[in-house]
């Protein structure tokens, strides 16, 4: 954390009772030379990493569906909502996190995954960094039925969609998940059930 256009942050704790929020001030110089003072909510939960797991011969893809009480908050009529794999690094790297949560969340013991991108979620009000990936799956490596933790009271449906009809729903706006558009969008820029 370093630059000449920020300086005197002063930082307050608003809740730390799940995650942590705060509120920031600051000076922030312009581009036009003028210093401004400015507040920002700031709300940290850690980074995050996501994966698309995709099957060649099958021409198919696993995917999951939750509810989502933001989105239920927010038009999103049931709160269900179509994803990718993912989950909270906790103390893991990345790489480390995803395998985990894919056997976690939908059952399969994978070995390889490949890191596509690496981005900022909500950059205007969350910390959160998300690690994208995909990763090949087989029927073999599937271990259990997944569904996530029930320790934490998940509760995740596991879909396995051919890619096709993943696209129809994509085009369609039946996915709402703006991690899952972008790595079924990568799986079609760069073809990679054609590789
Ligand atoms: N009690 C409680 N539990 C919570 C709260 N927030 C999260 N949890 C618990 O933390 C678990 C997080 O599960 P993960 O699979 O690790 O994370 P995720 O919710 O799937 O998050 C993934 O998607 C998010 C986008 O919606 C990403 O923000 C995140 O980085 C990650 O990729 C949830 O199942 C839930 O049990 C909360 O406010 N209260
Ligand atoms: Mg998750």
């Amino acid at each position: 954390m370093q630059s000449d256009r920020v300086k005197n942050i002063e930082s307050t704790l608003l809740s730390d009772n799940y995650y942590i929020l705060k509120k920031l001030h600051f000076d922030y110089l312009m581009e036009n030379g003028a210093w401004v003072n400015q507040m920002r909510e700031v709300y940290n939960r850690g980074d995050g990493a996501g994966i698309l797991l995709y099957n060649k011969t099958k021409r198919t893809v696993i995917l999951t569906k939750q509810f989502r009480m933001p989105t239920y908050m927010n038009d999103n009529k049931d709160g269900f909502l179509v994803e990718i794999c993912a989950g909270m690094l906790d103390k893991d790297n990345p790489e480390a996190c995803i395998i985990r949560e894919t056997e976690e969340e939908v059952g399969y013991r994978i070995k390889d995954v490949k890191k596509v991108y690496e981005a900022y979620s909500s950059p205007g009000v969350l910390t959160e960094k998300m690690h994208f990936f995909i990763g090949e799956y087989t029927d073999d490596m599937k271990v259990s039925d997944g569904g996530g933790l029930h320790t934490e009271h998940e509760d995740i449906e596991v879909l396995e969609i051919h890619f096709d009809d993943a696209i129809t729903m994509l085009n369609n706006g039946d996915i709402e998940d703006t991690r899952t558009i972008v790595l079924l969008q990568y799986a079609q820029i760069h073809q990679v059930f054609d590789e």
